[in-house]
């Protein structure tokens, strides 16, 4: 299995304001599968998403990628692993203000030594037209497409989504997640996707549902449905 995730625990705080976020998360994503992470708020989905970047550390259990355990990892290694295999999508697309498009995007360039085409990336995004632009030029939609473009181009094994649609409208939500949908099928990335939204499940392959920080629903997806095809 490509990614694993085994008897995940995390708390935070100590003694009597200790709260157990995680509480023992199993599942598995497949080499280029789209698994959508659904739960209310306070589950513990962003929690689980960051223990998978790399960014915060499990108390108990392991998160191994193509047969690595990340906690197995020195520093050095780690940092390796973030830059080169990880590619992180915020629902706020913190770009660099006085930055292009072109020069965000290449921004996340630099970090790898196998980036994609800067120029077909842009096509691919719609955004070709729209490089020369400063974010403050530029709709949420095609702000957050920037965003993408930036996590994508340095071609990173997973790409890891936290709420890409959470402050855009309908039609706009739509068109980044038939995007996310190209991009997984054209460069091949496992996509993790955090949401609130129920609707996006049925564009997944796999299904994770979180309660209070435990697994109520880990299936696999038969009746996946195109992107474009959502409804909610
Ligand atoms: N660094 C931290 N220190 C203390 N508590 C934290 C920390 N990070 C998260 N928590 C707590 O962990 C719980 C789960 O938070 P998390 O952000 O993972 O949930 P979530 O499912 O992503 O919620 P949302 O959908 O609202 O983003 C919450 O009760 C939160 O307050």
């Amino acid at each position: 299995m490509f990614l694993e995730i085994k008897d995940l625990k995390k708390s935070f705080g100590t003694a009597e304001n200790r709260t157990e976020v995680l509480k023992g998360i199993d599942f598995s994503v497949e080499k280029g599968q789209i698994c959508v992470l659904l739960g209310p708020s306070g589950s513990g989905k962003s929690t689980l998403l960051n223990i998978i970047g790399g960014i915060d550390q499990a108390d108990e259990g392991y998160v191994s990628i193509n047969g690595e355990k990340t906690a197995d990892m020195k520093e050095k290694r780690l940092t390796q692993y973030r830059r080169r295999h990880l590619g992180y999508v915020f629902q706020m697309y913190n770009l660099i203000p006085n930055l292009s498009v072109r020069e965000n995007i290449e921004v996340g360039a630099y970090l790898s030594d196998r980036p994609l085409e800067l120029d077909e990336l842009l096509k691919t995004l719609g955004l070709y037209e729209h490089r020369n632009k400063l974010p403050n030029q530029l709709s949420g939609g095609q702000q957050q497409r920037t965003a993408i473009g930036r996590a994508i181009i340095k071609n990173p094994d997973i790409l890891l989504c936290d709420e890409p649609t959470g402050a855009l409208d309908y039609k706009t939500s739509k068109e980044i997640l038939c995007l996310i949908e190209q991009i997984n099928q054209k460069y091949g990335n496992t996509v993790i996707m955090v949401t609130h939204n129920d609707a996006i499940k049925n564009m997944a392959d796999r299904v994770v549902k979180l309660r209070d920080g435990q697994i109520r629903k880990n299936y696999v997806n038969e009746t996946k449905i195109a992107a474009a095809d959502l409804e909610w």
